[in-house]
């Protein structure tokens, strides 16, 4: 499980405690929050989704989503790059932030949107195509004056080793995609989610369809990539939100019941349905 810094839930400082009143002693300062979703619910049709959802995401950290199937997880994760907006008989209400900046008003273009909000699916979704095209793709398609040759293989280096994987791929970049295991063309889409730079990375279930050894190694990945993007997970399995979310929320019928600390949430929730949901009693 990752350490937290105690200051970061409001608890105490750094200095557990022993700094005397008034020194001078450096606090941690807590990350900034990076999406804040405030009274969210959301739509399908006539059926309700999301129930009056409010949350913060914070800069740098894994944020992970648990629930029983149904509850309402990926539906969040699609409220925060706006991917509902491309279904007319989806709608939402309340309102998300990001920096600061409503990002279901409409105003803020959704190929920019994306491009600052990357999802990774649940199934590697690789195109049919090369592996270096896969991560390139992205890069032209986003920039508005097309990089140069040299630009462009930086950029895909750049994020194949931030994926970790080009030390796997560096001698066959002209192969197709598909051709990797599964759990390398997980980190493929994990390298052309981070080549256009985004600020935060939505997971929906990334590790699902792969087995323990590889679900270590994305898990790594992840660690990694906190350093410089904000992550979002949704998981089914437990184990994996303990190990790797700074922050948990546990969802219920569309409602954030409980949202804390990983090891507050997990070793001491608040509500009688995390503890029972924690405790195997249902979901
Ligand atoms: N396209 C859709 N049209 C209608 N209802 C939908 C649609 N997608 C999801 N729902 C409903 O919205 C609710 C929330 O679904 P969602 O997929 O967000 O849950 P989840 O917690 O991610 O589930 P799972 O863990 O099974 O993936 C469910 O009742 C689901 O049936």
């Amino acid at each position: 499980m990752s350490m937290h810094i105690p200051t970061e839930t409001g608890a105490s400082d750094l200095t557990g405690g022993l700094a005397a009143p008034g020194s001078l002693v450096r606090r941690a300062e807590p990350p900034p929050v990076k999406i804040a979703a405030r009274h969210v619910n959301f739509y399908y049709g006539r059926q309700q989704a999301l129930r009056d959802v409010s949350v913060s995401i914070h800069a740098n950290r894994i944020t992970a989503f648990i629930g029983p199937s149904g509850c309402g997880k990926s539906t969040l994760l699609r409220v925060f790059n706006r991917m509902y907006a491309l279904y007319p008989d989806q709608r939402v209400e309340g309102e998300v932030l990001m920096d600061g900046e409503d990002i279901l008003s409409g105003a803020l273009d959704p190929v920019v949107l994306r491009a600052r909000v990357g999802m990774v699916f649940q199934k590697p979704t690789p195109f049919p195509m090369t592996i270096y095209d896969n991560v390139a793709l992205g890069i032209r398609l986003n920039e508005v004056k097309e990089p140069t040759r040299a630009e462009l293989d930086e950029r895909v280096e750049h994020a194949l080793r931030q994926a970790a994987l080009w030390e796997e791929v560096k001698d066959i970049l002209g192969q197709s995609g598909l051709s990797l295991s599964g759990g390398q063309q997980q980190r493929l889409c994990i390298a052309r989610t981070i080549a256009v730079k985004p600020e935060v990375i939505l997971l929906d279930e990334p590790c699902s369809a792969l087995d323990p050894i590889t679900t270590a190694r994305i898990e790594e990945t992840m660690e990694e990539l906190k350093q410089h993007y904000t992550l979002v997970i949704v998981t089914h399995n437990l184990q994996q939100a303990a190990r790797i979310s700074d922050h948990t929320g546990f969802m219920y019928l569309g409602e954030m019941v409980e949202f804390a600390a990983t090891d507050d949430l997990f070793t001491k929730p608040k509500e009688g349905r995390t503890k029972r949901y924690l405790t195997g009693r249902f979901g």
